[in-house]
Parts: C-alpha cells; structure tokens; sequence
C-alpha cells in the first residue's frame, strides 16, 4: 500500500539545536513525550516541521541550520520576535494552565487585557508562520498532521487557502471540562479552527467528550457519536490513546551498557528500595505533592526509614517562565526540609536532580525500580508510566499512578490508582507498593506489559492516519454533492437580463444581522432586519420587473413590523399566511388542517419552560415553538429528550402533526407544514392578485438560511420539478391554470438556490453569511448603475 507521505508539524522539533560556529550546529534531543512517541513513527515518509529551540537571526546561520536539519528529515520553523510572547506567552501561560486546570495565572487578573490580547497577537503570527513553512513544503497528497495546543489556529489557515488538504489535528495534553474551558477568552476561535481539521483526536474519552461538549455550549454545535456537527457539516472526533516504541526500550534494557548501570545504581543505593519519579519540571506533575506524600509515609512508616530512597529526575523545561522557576524552588525547599528531617550522615531519604539524564541510564533505572511514582496533577497520558513497565526485569515493581493521567485509563488495571492530592492516600499506596507480593506485582505488571508492547507508537499513527484517511474519502465522495460558492456576477448579469423575476427571502440567519461570535448565546438575540437592508430593499421592492416574498416561520405581526413599509409580499408561520403588503393578510392553509392539538402542545412547553431556565415558547396560529438558546446547552438538550416522551404520549399521539427538532428548540406544525409546500399557494396566489401578468417569470433567486425540512423550497423550482409541477392537478383546476404553460420559464442558468452558512444543504449554492445577502441584493438594485 503506498502510503501518503506525512507533514507533523508540533512547536517542537525532536531536536534542538545549539550553534557551534557560523554555520555549524550540534542538537540534543528535545525533552518530553511528545517528542519520545512520535520518534516512534518509523513507516511513514515523515517530515517534522517545527522551532528548533533557538532564535536565529542572520541568513548564513538559517540556511545552515536548515541544511542540517534536512539531514534529519526536519524543517525548521524560525519564530523570531514573537517566540517569546507566543511560546512563553500565551501557549505556556495561558492554554497549558487553562487546558490542565489551574486556571489563568495571577499576573494576569490585573492586566487581561494587554498581556493576553498582545500574547494572542503573538499566536496568531506564530500560526501563520506555520502556515507558511507548510505551504511551502506541501507536495498534493500530504496528509498534514497538527499536533497540540501551540497550533490550534493551523488547521484554519490551511484549509482556508487548500480546502483540499488533509488536515488532522491531536491534543496531547487534556481538554478540560467546558467550564474552565470557556473562561479562555479566544475560545470560539479556537473551536471552530480545530473543527475545520478533517479529524481531531484526543487521548481519552474524557477529553474527547469536553471537548464536544465545549463546542455544543460555545457555538452552539451538535454532538454526534461520530464527532461534531455544525451547520450540518461533521467533523470527526475520536480517541487515540498514545503509546511508546516498546521495542525500543526492551532491547535496550538488554544492552551491557544499562546492565553495567544497573548494577552500578544498585551499589550506589546501597540496597535500598528505589522510588523512582521521572518528570519535566512543571507545574502539573505534582511533584511537591510527591514529596508530601512521601514525606508522611516517612513519618507514619518508622521501619522505612534508611531503607529506601525517593530519586526524582526532574527535567528542566520552560525556564522562560516565572512559574516554572517557583515550582523549582518550593521542591528544592521541600527536599531540604524532608532530608533534614529523615536523613543521617550516611544517606538521605530523597535525591532530586536538576537534570535529564542519558537514555541507557534511563532505562536502568526504571529496570531496578521499586516503584514508580506518578503524582501528575493532570496528565494528557504520561509515557513515563509506560517505559518503566517495558523496561521491568526480574522481580517487578509496582506503578503508583494518578488517577488524573491518562494513563490511568489504560494502565490502571495493574497499577495502584491515586488521587495525588490525597496525601494520605498516596502515602498508604507507596507502602502497600513496598510490601506487595512477588506475585502480585508479576500478576500486575503482565496486565500492563501486555498493553504497553500491544499499543506502540506506531500502532496510536496507524489508528490515526487510517481514520483520516477514511474520513477524507468520505468527504471526498460527497463533495461532487456539495453546493458551489454562489456565482454573483451570473446572478446579476441574469437578473438584468430577465423580465419578470421573483425573489424569495428567508428572514432569520437571512436577512438579519449575521452572529459576529458565533457563539451560540448569541443566536437568539439576531431577530431585526439587517441595519444596511432597508434602503437597498426598498429599491429591489420598487423594480416593477421584480417581486419580492419573504417566506419565514415567523408570525404576521413580525413581518409587518419588519417588511410592511415595502412593496413586497409576505409569507408568515411558512407561508400558512399571506399578503401582500398593500393588501390585507389571507390564510393559505390546506383545506381541512387540524388544529386541535394546539393546546395540549402549549400546555407540555409551558410545563417545560417552567422547568429549565433560560427557556421560552412562542405559539402562533399554526405551530407552537419552544426555545432555549439561552438555557443551559446540555440541560436544555436533556429537557428536550424528556419533552419528545412526553408530546407523543400526549397531545401529539394521534394528532397529524410533525414534531421538528432545531439547534436549539422543539416546533410542532401539522404534518406537511414546510415552506416548499406553501410555494404552490404562495405563486397561486400572486399570480392571482397579479392578472395582468403577461410575461413568464424568466429568473428565480431563492435564498435561505432554512431547516432541513424547509429545503424543499430550494428544490421547488428546479427546471424538472417545475415542469411536473405545472401538470399537477392543482394548477389544471386552480387559478393557474389559465397561465400554466407559461407562468415560470426555468432553465437552470436563470434559478439560483443559495443557502446562508450552510454547505451541506439541498441548495445548489451557498454564501458564507447575510453580510454577503446585503452585498447582492446591493448589487442587484444596482445593478443598471454600479
Ligand atoms: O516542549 P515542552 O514545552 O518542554 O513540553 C514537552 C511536551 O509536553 C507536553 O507533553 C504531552 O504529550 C505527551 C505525549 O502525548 C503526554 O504523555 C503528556 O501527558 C503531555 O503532557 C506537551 O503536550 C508537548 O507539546 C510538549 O512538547
Ligand atoms: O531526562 C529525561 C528523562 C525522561 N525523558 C522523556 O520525557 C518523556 C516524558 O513524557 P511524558 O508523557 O511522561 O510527559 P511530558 O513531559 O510529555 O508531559 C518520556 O518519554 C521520557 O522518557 C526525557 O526526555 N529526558
């Protein structure tokens, strides 16, 4: 199978570099898991596009270093000034803090509004920038693949400029709940870029489902098994649970060189039981609660003391920031204190090293560990976890393992689960790890090995790339289907052309003012006309060659008050009423519609709205609507499951009604009740009132922001369907029937169906927002006199 070659693009690379000369470099590799687990992508053609850890600022250097990343199949990724307020910023001071929990840091409280707006500043660039090394090394058939939080805004840019592009995007530390999540003030940004990925995936089913639910309470978005729906496009959201090499540290495990170090380390501790810690210095590992853990154990375990040893490798990371600084400090102060409490003049209780330390030596380590201590106050996996189980020889030793690690969901079942901020908890699991059974540590470490040597690295990519690649074939199949970008220069050339032209406007998402936001929140409050449509309606209205209908679901009284001022006609409740605004309004309803439902249907909503804050009903004379954009998203979806139990045992049971589901409401109308039916009437109707029409109508411009049982208007007038239409029964005995043969002249080249914000709709065309509705009906009623 050939595979496509792969674009990873993380803030770091796999190495950093240090310049050695004019244009000679040396490179250490880059710390952490990220890094670790994606060196393990061996069957891919890869290239890694990324900051290679330093600033350069003269060419000769650049080229140099890109030179010699080359070599290493990297790209180098050059941020400059914006490095610091970008990484420091607001990657590491605003996201990482906020995506683990800990909230926005006290420097900013009192200046919100300069640092973060110039730190988001900073992202911005620096995702552009990303953007451009991409572009520039994109080949057709990439699949580019994002990887976490420093790159939010890529997926966006790239698809924006190549909406052809497979674009993946992975998380790999933790998406918090929806409620620390939204106290991020770019948050809608940030969302509706990750949703243009064609794939997003997390490490667990946790971080997937906050961030589903993240995007359903901000913008306003549904959730599906499959992921994400917005505007009735899907973005897949699945869960990748990352792995390591495991051969990797197997074999080396094997290399005389670790075992001559673990032999070494074993004298060196003097035959104490080996606690081991591995983490980057950082805030979330929990590493000052390790110690408090260990620090009780020491106090309430008499017996222990001198007989074992607490090694911390705590790995420098992010020294650019003043919390990462403290954290150092506060360990250092807890390690004195600890070690002067518990050591003796031969040994203390606790070494803590500031340092990363060689491979081989890593993995000796973690093969003549006791017990591993993960205190992670929120982890996305931990692969720490995961080397220490592949690197076990001979006797076992147990892993003490947060709970608040994503590792926790895969490797709990052979370890000891705690809660790190439990202290005493933590201290009561190192002692049951110290004094378990042989067995019982040989029984939990094959449930983890197992696991470890089946979910490698390779495997997590595999599971990834071949997601992505079917959902983009999917995609690929459907988009012959979807609608194209409205040609505005036909639709007007064909409206000067034309004789007798309707125009049929929906209102809401249509002709008002577009959500700026786009935040859900927001919906509910654009129910005015547009500021910029009234003068330019009022000359569209005044064309004799045109007529106009705003076809809405909303009641008379709205229309009037919006639209009468107009030489125009509307159509309320979806066309159940009609007039023409010089006329008085007629019902149009079919023959015999029951409407008796109507009561009961009110009586269930109020019960309901009384229930859920923030909710609220409308009824008209044809349907009852109940709302609740401005309830709580996820409750108000709740209550609307309840609410459907409670219409069909009710007062929908045996009533011939439909019962329609929106983003954010419940409507009941009776059955048949959608815009495209009412057409007929509608267009009888005016035909009617119009009896010296004389010319065919020759152009039909249908635009909408609908639901999806209203769509049928768009395909009203298709050319096919036209023709079966003027054959219908209705119009051989109706009152169109004397114009019949020549009452609409259709081709396909003078009818245009747009929908407003939505590319996957029956329309055959789309525009972006009811901005763009303003820019066209301007250039219309223009259209003679630009
Ligand atoms: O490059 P740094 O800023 O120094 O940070 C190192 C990496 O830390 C984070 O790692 C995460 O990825 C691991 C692998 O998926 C996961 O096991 C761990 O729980 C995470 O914290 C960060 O997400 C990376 O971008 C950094 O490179
Ligand atoms: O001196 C060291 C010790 C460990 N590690 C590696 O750092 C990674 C830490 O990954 P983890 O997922 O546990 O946490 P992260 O640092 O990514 O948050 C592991 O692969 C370790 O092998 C390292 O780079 N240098």
């Amino acid at each position: 199978m050939v595979r496509p070659r792969l674009l990873v693009v993380s803030m770091s690379l796999p190495v950093t570099a240090k310049r050695t000369g004019e244009e000679t470099w040396s490179f250490t590799m880059s710390p952490g898991g990220l890094v670790s687990a994606l060196l393990g992508l061996k069957e891919f053609e890869t290239k890694w596009i990324g900051w290679p850890g330093v600033d350069v600022h003269d060419a000769v250097g650049k080229k140099a270093l890109s030179i010699a990343l080359a070599e290493k199949g990297c790209i180098p990724v050059f941020l400059e000034e914006v490095c610091d307020q970008y990484y420091n910023g607001y990657c590491n001071n605003i996201l990482w803090p906020i995506f683990h929990y800990l909230g926005t840091p006290p420097e900013y409280r009192n200046d919100v509004i300069i640092t973060y707006q110039s730190q988001y500043d900073a992202y911005k660039k620096a995702n552009r920038i990303f953007f451009d090394v991409v572009n520039e090394h994109y080949q057709e058939g990439d699949v580019v693949w994002c990887h976490d939080y420093h790159v939010m805004l890529l997926p966006q840019y790239l698809k924006e400029y190549n909406s052809k592009m497979k674009v993946g995007w992975f998380l790999h530390t933790p998406f918090p709940s929806s409620e620390m999540y939204k106290t991020l003030p770019s948050r809608s940004e940030l969302l509706r870029s990750v949703l243009t990925a064609d794939l997003v995936g997390f490490h667990t089913y946790d971080f997937a489902r906050h961030f589903v639910n993240a995007c359903m309470c901000i913008l306003g978005t549904e959730a599906t098994s499959e992921g994400v729906v917005d505007q009735g496009k899907l973005t897949r959201v699945a869960v990748f649970p990352i792995g390591i090499e495991p051969e990797r540290f197997i074999n080396t495990s094997k290399l005389s060189e670790v075992t001559e170090y673990m032999k070494k380390f074993k004298s060196d501790f003097g035959g104490r039981k080996l606690i081991l810690g591995v983490d980057r210095l950082d805030t979330i590992k929990g590493i000052p609660h390790k110690y408090q853990a260990f620090e009780k154990f020491l106090e309430e375990n008499e017996d222990w003391r001198g007989k074992v040893l607490l090694l911390q490798i705590a790995v420098p990371t992010r020294n650019g920031i003043g919390e990462y600084q403290k954290i150092k400090d506060q360990c250092h102060g807890l390690v004195g204190r600890i070690n002067g409490r518990f050591g003796s003049i031969s040994s203390v209780p606790i070494i803590h090293l500031d340092c990363s330390i060689h491979f081989h030596q890593l993995c000796a380590l973690y093969a003549i560990t006791d017990v591993l201590l993960v205190t992670s106050l929120r982890d996305g996996m931990n692969l720490v976890s995961s080397e220490f189980v592949a690197c076990q020889k001979g006797e076992k030793g147990v892993l003490v393992l947060s709970e608040f690690a994503g590792a926790g969901q895969s490797l709990g079942a052979g370890a000891l689960l705690v809660n790190p901020w439990n202290v005493k908890e933590v201290s009561n699991a190192i002692g049951e790890a110290l004094s378990m059974s042989r067995e019982e540590k040989e029984k939990k470490h094959q449930i983890n090995f197992q696991y470890v040597k089946t979910h490698s690295t390779q495997q997590w990519a595999d599971d990834f790339m071949n997601k992505l690649n079917e959902v983009t074939s999917k995609a690929e199949q459907e988009t012959g289907k979807a609608p194209h970008e409205l040609p505005q220069h036909d639709v007007v050339q064909q409206y000067s052309k034309s004789k007798n032209r309707l125009l049929i406007l929906g209102f809401y998402g249509t002709l008002t003012k577009p959500n700026k936001n786009q935040e859900r929140r927001d919906e509910g409050m654009n129910l005015e006309l547009h500021p910029q449509l009234k003068e330019r309606l009022k000359a569209l209205c005044s064309d004799p060659k045109t007529t106009v209908v705003v076809l809405s679901r909303s009641e008379k009284s709205v229309l009037d008050q919006n639209f009468g001022e107009h030489d125009m006609w509307l159509a309320a409740e979806n066309g159940m009423f009609l007039r023409h605004t010089a006329g008085e309004w007629v019902t149009k309803m079919p023959e015999n519609m029951n409407l008796k439902w109507i009561d009961g249907v009110k009586q269930v909503f109020k019960y309901f709205t009384e229930r859920t804050p923030g909710s609220y009903f409308q009824a008209s004379e044809t349907s009852v609507v109940w709302n609740y954009h401005y309830a709580d998203a996820e409750f108000g979806r709740a209550q609307a499951k309840d609410m459907l139990q409670h219409l069909w045992a009710g007062p929908t049971s045996n009533a011939s009604v439909d019962v329609v589901q929106g983003r954010y409401s419940v409507e009941v109308h009776s059955v048949g009740v959608t815009k495209g039916s009412a057409m007929e009437r509608i267009l009888g109707e005016i035909v009617l009132q119009n009896k010296s029409i004389t010319t065919p109508i020759d152009y039909v411009l249908c635009i909408g922001n609908f639901l999806g049982k209203d769509e049928d208007v768009y395909t009203f007038f298709e050319p096919e369907l036209t023709k079966k239409t003027m054959s219908s029964p209705y119009y051989g005995s109706g009152p169109l029937k004397k114009v019949s043969s020549t009452l609409v002249d259709v081709k396909g080249d003078n009818y245009f169906s747009v929908a407003v914000g939505n590319t996957h709709t029956k329309a055959s065309y789309f525009l972006d927002s009811s901005d763009d509705v303003v820019q066209l009906i301007h250039k219309l009623c223009t259209h003679n006199n630009p």
